[in-house]
């Protein structure tokens, strides 16, 4: 358990309110989890354009309403990943004061995410445990806060959520998640920045001051290292695993296995399930 009032040792450096708390989970419960989600019905799994996942909790409506369904007892009962979570008092000011959705991915090696932004169905905080295996997690900003009327320019676009606006693709925090850490992301870097995970199949780290980190290869075995695309990993003193510390400080290589991620959220309206009445609160 991690008490509320010590959440201000697990701040990440430079971050606005991101927090960084290392084997949150033990190895046991770890391979407990791994298993459990092995044994999920296959029908569970939502097979995406380069991540399969699975929601726990519920599904929203695209009016941003949860229709709500018990969590799993491997996240409810043992390991009791939600009322853990609650217990660091992240959510004490949501609506609900703890996570009621949870989102399960799926990342094969060269698999990623791209630079997206979670969006207003939730509270603006988000718990993320890893299982499995590591990740290089980047914060990115908007190059501007004007609409993009030129697409072709050195930045990417994002078409929903971001509504057309470049994002500067120099990360503006870049952290190394272990497996079994969980990251807890608030204030302007939910709310005003965007997040994402290269798709790449290994992380490699420079040893030199201030540890920069740059990316290999991008899945197709091209190089795009470069000293243009070197970052900082925040989160450099905060490590715990004895190889993620020794590389990230020392340089070299963290190959990617299969990780699994638990986004843990508060929706804010939920529906009353039976009545079809919709509340904003349980
Ligand atoms: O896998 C992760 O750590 C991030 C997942 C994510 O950003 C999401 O599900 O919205
Ligand atoms: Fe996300």
């Amino acid at each position: 358990m991690v008490p509320e009032k010590d959440l201000s040792k697990y701040l990440v450096p430079g971050s606005d309110k991101t927090y960084y708390i290392p084997n949150f989970v033990s190895e046991d419960e770890e391979a407990y989890l791994l298993r459990k989600i092995q044994e999920t019905p296959q029908n569970k799994w939502r097979q995406l354009a380069n991540r399969r996942l699975q929601t726990w909790g519920g599904d929203l409506t695209p009016k941003n309403t949860l229709i709500p369904q018990s969590m799993p007892p491997f996240l409810s009962s043992y390991p009791d990943i939600i009322s853990r979570i609650e217990a660091t008092g992240i959510f004490k000011d949501s609506p609900h004061r703890r996570p009621n959705h949870v989102i399960l991915n799926e990342y094969l090696p060269g698999q990623g995410i791209m630079p997206h932004e979670d969006g207003p169905s939730y509270h603006p905080v988000v718990a993320t445990l890893s299982l499995g295996s590591h990740a290089v997690f980047h914060y990115y900003r908007y190059q501007s806060s004007q609409p993009a009327d030129d697409t072709s320019t050195e930045g990417e676009t994002v078409s929903t959520s971001g509504r057309g606006r470049i994002i500067d693709r120099t990360p503006a925090l870049t952290i190394l998640l272990e497996p079994r850490s969980l990251v807890i992301t608030t204030s302007s870097l939910y709310t005003d920045h965007l997040h994402g995970i290269d798709n790449i199949t290994e992380d490699a780290f420079a040893a030199h001051s201030p540890r920069p980190y740059y990316s290999t290869n991008n899945g197709d075995g091209q190089s795009k290292s470069g000293s243009e695309d070197r970052v900082c990993v925040a989160n450099v003193e905060m490590l715990e695993g004895e190889v993620e510390k020794r590389v990230v400080r020392e340089g070299g290589v963290l190959s990617r296995g299969t990780r699994y991620s638990l986004t843990c959220r508060d929706v804010g309206r939920v529906a009353s399930v039976g009545t079809g009445k919709i509340f904003g609160r349980r």
